[in-house]
């Protein structure tokens, strides 16, 4: 089964229609990135393939689970229980520490988090020094890596990223793509929208949008082969 299916996706904000038509599959272990022009599309997608939207037609299906039509109460417990996200700006909480910015989710959830699966989580990340940190005294990528961890302690079917490495230098953008690249290992997944075209080539498969459709997908493209494929007319 895949772990996110999309068929025939459409989505219009007030008659204006962003998406027109979109199908895409990933499967588990797979790690797909989604680049295309500003405007074309890619974070509106995102949020459908993730739930946070609601499609205006078509269909979307999480781990089997056709999220229209879906009670708000079921999308959410299925959201929290399977699907992990990584925002461009972190979304941590400020007043609290990395520690417990990573054990939030799980509390939330009502879900027993240890804290050695917190402290591992932080580990995993390279924070074991940092965890008594709030936000404010990490720089950017410890940030961006403490929201990793935040998803990697609840180890989440599918990991939806949107420009995760987009308000971070090369050096830390390049930590948080190797730490995204090893989640696939274990048969979860990871969407990833990105402008970044050397983060693109980090991923199993490219899809290109453009106007809202589905202009190419590139099996383990080069940055120069996603460049191309973006300059196509
Ligand atoms: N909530 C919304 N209400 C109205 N229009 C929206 C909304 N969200 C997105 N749009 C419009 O949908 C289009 C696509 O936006 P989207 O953010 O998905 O593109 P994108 O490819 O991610 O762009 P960028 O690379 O600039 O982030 C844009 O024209 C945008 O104005």
């Amino acid at each position: 089964m895949a772990s996110v299916e999309v068929d025939g996706l459409t989505k219009e904000f007030g008659g204006n229609p962003v998406l027109r038509g979109v199908s895409v599959g990933v499967e588990p272990g797979e790690f797909l990135a989604v680049v295309g022009p500003s405007g074309s599309g890619k974070s509106t997608l995102l949020y459908c393939m993730s739930g946070l939207e609601p499609a205006t037609s078509g269909s979307v299906r999480i781990l089997g689970h056709e999220l229209g039509g879906m009670r708000r109460g079921a999308l959410a417990a299925l959201r929290r229980d399977h699907v992990g996200f990584v925002f461009q700006s972190y979304n941590l909480i400020p007043s609290l520490t990395a520690r417990e910015n990573v054990a939030l989710p799980a509390r939330l959830a009502r879900r027993k988090i240890s804290a050695t699966d917190v402290d591992q989580a932080l580990a995993d990340v390279g924070l074991s020094d940092r965890a008594a940190y709030r936000p404010s005294a990490l720089s950017g990528g410890q940030q961006q890596r403490v929201a990793i961890a935040r998803v990697l302690a609840v180890r989440p079917d599918v990991v939806f990223a949107d420009e995760p490495t987009g308000a971070l230098d090369t050096a830390s953008g390049g930590q948080v793509l190797d730490l995204l690249a090893k989640i696939p290992a274990d048969g979860r997944s990871v969407v990833m929208v990105t402008h970044d075209l050397s983060a693109a080539a980090r991923a199993d498969r490219v899809v290109v949008l453009r106007d809202g459709l589905v202009h190419r997908s590139l099996l383990r493209p080069s940055a120069a082969e996603v460049f191309a494929a973006l300059g196509e007319s």
